[in-house]
């Protein structure tokens, strides 16, 4: 049986260890500010910005929200961007994706100032993360290298495969793995016999977004199984990408969905706001 890595319980460490963290921030006159903007009605993003909000208030981080009809133009949207890149109070904007379909995502994410950019997203930011000076990190990825390095899983020599090319998790991963000196492989929907090349991994990574789209023809005999998927099955039940139950009895290592990766991801956006107020 796999051990089980536990994100939720690993985030509140961090949100724990930060909450210390900012109130000794707080003696000395700082308080650190994040900005939230969720534009639209999309059900499963005012769920994450809602637990975003709860974790910043945990913490003492000054936490807006703004919640954005989606009838906002483009426009309007980069102006607000602007307020608060010029706004002192706050260290860190986040625009909650996906965005509406009017609104062209690449221009707003170019908008955030680079220093203010604690998603990562900002194409300086990928830029210092791919000529391997980080600053700020795509958070969903940081969380999981974090979550190996709490667990003593060491990248160095080992293959890692990821599932996934998106520019918020199967790029990233793959630079952070590469940086920790594994060998990686990266793979996609068009990949030829993907349990095959899945199953050379030492560390799965898996970002394809199809609910159970990994079963035990892909998993090597204690590997290590990290699920990014967040889909809904017929039933309306939260699952990963990972067979769980399936895939659970080969693996050495494995995160569920929910409680896995999700948690990581807001913990390292705290992480990436308090960072930059103590700057
Ligand atoms: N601007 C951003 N947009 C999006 C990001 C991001 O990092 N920045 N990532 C995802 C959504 N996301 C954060 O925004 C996110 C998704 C899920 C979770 C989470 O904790 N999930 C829980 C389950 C929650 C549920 O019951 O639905 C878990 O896995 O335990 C956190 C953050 C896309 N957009
Ligand atoms: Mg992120």
């Amino acid at each position: 049986m796999a051990k089980l890595i536990d994100g939720k319980k690993l985030a509140g460490e961090i949100t724990a260890q930060l909450t210390e963290e900012v109130s000794r921030m707080k003696e000395k006159g700082i308080v650190p500010g994040l900005v939230v903007l969720l534009v639209g009605d999309n059900p499963a993003s005012q769920t994450y910005v809602k637990n975003k909000e709860i974790s910043a208030k945990k913490i003492g981080i000054h936490s807006v929200v703004e919640r954005i009809p989606a009838s906002i133009t483009e426009a309007e949207l980069l102006a607000k961007i602007e307020a608060y890149n010029q706004d002192e109070t706050i260290h860190g904007i986040l625009v909650q994706l996906p965005l509406p379909k009017h609104i062209d995502a690449d221009k707003v994410l170019l908008a955030i100032h680079p220093k203010k950019d604690v998603d990562g997203f900002h194409p300086y930011n990928m830029g210092q993360l791919f000529i391997g000076s980080p600053d700020k990190i795509p958070c969903t990825p940081y969380g999981i290298m974090k979550m190996l390095e709490a667990y003593q899983i060491e990248p160095e020599g080992k293959k890692a495969v990821v599932i996934g090319r998106s520019n918020i998790v199967g790029k990233p991963m793959a630079q952070l793995l590469l940086m920790q000196n594994a060998t990686v492989t990266m793979t996609h929907s068009r990949t030829q016999d993907l349990p095959a090349v899945a199953r050379e991994a030492d560390i799965l990574v898996v970002a394809i977004g199809r609910g159970n789209f990994v079963t035990k023809e892909f998993v090597k005999p204690g590997a290590v199984v990290i699920d990014v998927g967040m889909n809904r099955d017929e039933n309306g039940k939260l699952i990963g990408d990972v067979k769980f139950d399936e895939v659970e009895p080969v693996a050495g290592f494995i995160t569920p969905v929910p409680g896995g990766v999700g948690p990581m991801t807001i913990a390292m956006l705290m992480e990436q706001t308090v960072a930059n107020a103590r700057k």
